[in-house]
């Protein structure tokens, strides 16, 4: 059959609903946790009570901690957080076999090194064929079978295609693109600019502030991703434009959670609620490369001032709002 068996390499929320989704899609799944008691607990259960609560597994799928039992992977997505991305495609190295399609389901950019994440696959996975999968679609939405549509998108189109082909169902339809580069800019750059909205609505600032930083957010994440070799265009398709309006506008988003704590005064260090906050992980690296090539992010640049410390609320606010008056652009 079409890349079976799929390996999904991490059972966090979304690496959940994406192997059932995947089931869904007729596809053979094998879900790898690195805990073998998560691992055990799942097999058992047939249930994410920890991540993914009230979702039953698919019926068929496998569950292992034993890296060595995705030898067989046709298919990997890769959906640990992004700053776990190198250590476990350096894990599955020696296991995966040349030539297998890696698709990273992260949303982010490697702080220190502020590599893309499918940059990271191919250094730490040259033989494998890199791609990604981005777009505005919440684990328990797919997981209950909500319509949603995503991206995914590798250097060779036909590839993504076929993979975008194999995953998709009547309601997880997968769209399918060329530039793997955009796509994940769009994924790594909503976080930061949700956790902006969510400021916004913790402060109470109103619906208007919110929609007037999706908009010059919007214009942010397109200047960076042509500085930075991703098309314009396809930030304005599901991972950007559609994955902005979904996390800047929801209280799901955890991202946009974490804002709206900092904003009613939760300090930082609390504010994620033990929750993961993508981009409170990818802000500081995603503003230090706009800046090397002159690009400027005043809303992303302001969140990294809040989360390092440099600025409070109130006066990351305060340097948005005495910006120049200029043409809009
Ligand atoms: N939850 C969602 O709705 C969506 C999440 N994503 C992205 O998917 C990625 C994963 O997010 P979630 O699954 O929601 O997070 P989660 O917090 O629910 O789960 C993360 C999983 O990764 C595992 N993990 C953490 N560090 C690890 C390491 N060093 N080695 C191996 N496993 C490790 C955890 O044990 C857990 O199973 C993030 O980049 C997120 O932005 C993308 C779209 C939707
Ligand atoms: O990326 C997501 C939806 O597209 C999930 O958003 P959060 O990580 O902010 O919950």
């Amino acid at each position: 059959m079409a890349r079976d068996p799929v390996a999904v390499v991490g059972a966090g929320a979304w690496g959940t609903a994406l192997a059932n989704a995947a089931a869904l899609a007729g596809r053979k799944v094998v879900l790898w946790t690195r805990d073998p008691e998560h691992a055990r607990l799942l097999s058992e259960t047939r249930t994410n009570a920890r991540f993914l609560p009230g979702v039953p597994l698919a019926p068929g799928m496998t569950v292992t901690a034993a890296l060595g039992d995705l030898a067989a992977a046709r298919l990997v997505l890769l959906v640990v957080p992004a700053q776990a991305v190198r250590e476990v495609a350096a894990a599955l190295t020696p296991v995966i076999a040349p030539g297998t399609p890696v698709v990273v389901c992260a949303k982010g950019i490697e702080r220190g090194s502020g590599r893309f994440m499918t940059e990271v696959v191919a250094e730490v996975m040259p033989a494998a064929l890199p791609a990604v999968l981005s777009g505005p679609s919440f684990a328990g939405d797919v997981a209950r079978g909500l319509p949603t549509a995503v991206v995914l998108a590798a250097a060779d189109e036909a590839l993504a295609a076929e993979l975008a082909a194999a995953l998709s169902s009547p309601t997880f339809r997968i769209y399918h693109g060329g530039d793997p580069r955009g796509v994940e800019i769009g994924g790594a750059a909503k976080n930061v600019l949700a956790i902006a909205c969510g400021i916004v609505m913790g402060r109470r600032l109103g619906e208007s502030a919110r929609a007037a930083l999706v908009a010059r957010g919007f214009a942010e994440l397109t200047r960076f991703a042509r500085a930075w070799g991703g098309r314009p265009e396809t930030l304005m398709g599901l991972s950007g434009l559609g994955d902005l309006v979904l996390t800047c506008g929801s209280p799901k988003s955890r991202n946009f959670a974490f804002g709206d704590a900092l904003g009613r005064g939760v300090p930082a260090a609390e504010a994620a609620g033990g929750r993961l906050a993508e981009g409170a992980l990818t802000a500081a690296a995603l503003v230090a490369m706009a800046r090397a090539r002159g690009v400027e992010m005043p809303v992303a640049e302001a969140v990294d001032a809040v989360l390092s410390g440099a600025l409070t609320v109130g006066e990351a606010i305060d340097s948005l709002l005495h910006r120049p008056i200029r043409a809009e652009a």
